[in-house]
């Protein structure tokens, strides 16, 4: 049902012994060399082709919670529509980063309390908000689905039209509640490990937000049964097409970076759904959030960047840009050494 087009591995040895007969110490280039490794298994139609990053585009997803009513986080969800306001501005950190490092910014409402009449951002909405998962289901298994299609028409559109590689982001007061709770769910990790203070809630909102991604998963407990009724029970508009973004990714063969806690989860939900996709994650960052550490280590990630940076938005992932033009870079443009030997291509690293 989830078709991912396989990576190639067939030009791995090749791959690995061009990166070592660059001239320098063998695998000093360190996660840069494997991140060059995974775009020649995804864009490499010969082993001599070369990398390339063409239109790289941020998706951001926003939605509003039914559960940000309940005080778990440090905002209301009016806030959520103001910080999309801020993104057509041009104003918030992620317009910043984006502009800086040559990411195309497209916003997507996936479903808002307050709908704002932009012509900048996509309408993808599924509903105004999801329903408060400690009370109800979040949204019916046939919204997860629309929204799985709508993130794929997105993502095709980019795709049609010369990106070769996607990251994403989100924005959503209370999401950071209902991706503990999808976590929680999907690893079986206890919800206490799996829920920080997301936008930055002193002792007692963690406390009650605890109590609530506990009591969600008591309510659904007979329902969580796989990842689909999963996002329909405790997940968020934003998350859903995130995840839907990821799995459309790996079908059209296009890589995806994946940004902080939030993007994090979808994309569990993402490989849980079909595994293949995990060959096309690059994760950017290991995020200040409680529980984004143990989630990278499900998902056996180690990101290239440890900044504390608690934001979401996609920030880490466009930060994160730079690094992969390196390793591009260093792939396409480094000289070689004659008479290396390559078939000690496995070592890592002089010292
Ligand atoms: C002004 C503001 C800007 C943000 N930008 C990203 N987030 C981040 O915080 C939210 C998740 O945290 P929680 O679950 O605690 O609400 C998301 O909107 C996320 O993108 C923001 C949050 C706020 C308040
Ligand atoms: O790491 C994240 O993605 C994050 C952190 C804080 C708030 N929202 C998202």
């Amino acid at each position: 049902m989830y078709s991912v087009t396989p990576v190639n591995h067939a030009f791995d040895d090749a791959i690995k012994s061009r990166i070592h007969h660059k001239t320098k110490l063998r695998g000093s280039l360190g996660k840069l060399e494997e991140v060059a490794l995974k775009l020649a298994r995804i864009q490499f139609k010969s082993p001599e082709d070369k990398l390339a990053i063409k239109k790289p585009v941020m998706l951001v997803f926003a939605a509003d919670h039914g559960v940000a009513d309940f005080g778990v986080s440090v905002g209301d969800s009016e806030l959520t529509s103001e910080m999309i306001e801020n993104f057509v501005k041009g104003g918030a950190a992620i317009n910043v980063f984006c502009r800086q490092n040559g990411l195309e910014l497209e916003v997507i409402d996936c479903g808002t309390r307050h709908q704002l009449a932009l012509p900048q951002v996509v309408n993808q909405r599924l509903g105004d908000a999801t329903k408060p998962i400690h009370q109800e289901e979040a949204m019916s298994i046939e919204t997860v689905f629309e929204g799985f299609r709508m993130a794929k028409e997105l993502v095709k559109r980019h795709i049609y039209n010369g990106s070769n590689m996607l990251a994403v982001g989100e924005i959503g007061i209370g999401n950071t509640t209902s991706a503990s709770a999808v976590m929680a769910a999907l690893t079986g990790i206890p919800v206490a490990e799996c829920t920080g203070r997301g936008s930055g809630i002193d002792e007692e909102a963690l406390k009650r937000k605890r109590m609530i991604v506990e009591r969600a998963l008591q309510l659904h407990y007979a329902n969580l049964t796989d990842p689909v009724r999963v996002l329909a029970c405790l997940g968020g508009y934003e998350i859903v097409q995130m995840t839907g973004a990821m799995l459309a990714a790996a079908e059209f063969g296009v890589p995806v970076v994946v940004d902080g806690f939030t993007s994090s989860v979808a994309a569990l939900a993402a490989v849980k759904l079909a595994p293949g996709v995990r060959e096309y994650l690059i994760f950017a960052h290991q995020s200040a959030v409680y529980g984004h550490k143990q989630l990278l280590a499900r998902l056996d990630a180690h990101p290239m960047l440890h900044l504390n940076l608690r934001l979401g938005e996609g920030s880490g992932a466009a930060l994160a840009m730079p690094l992969l033009h390196s390793a591009v870079n260093f792939y396409n443009e480094m000289a070689a050494v004659d008479g290396v030997d390559a078939s000690n291509s496995n070592g890592t690293g002089a010292n």
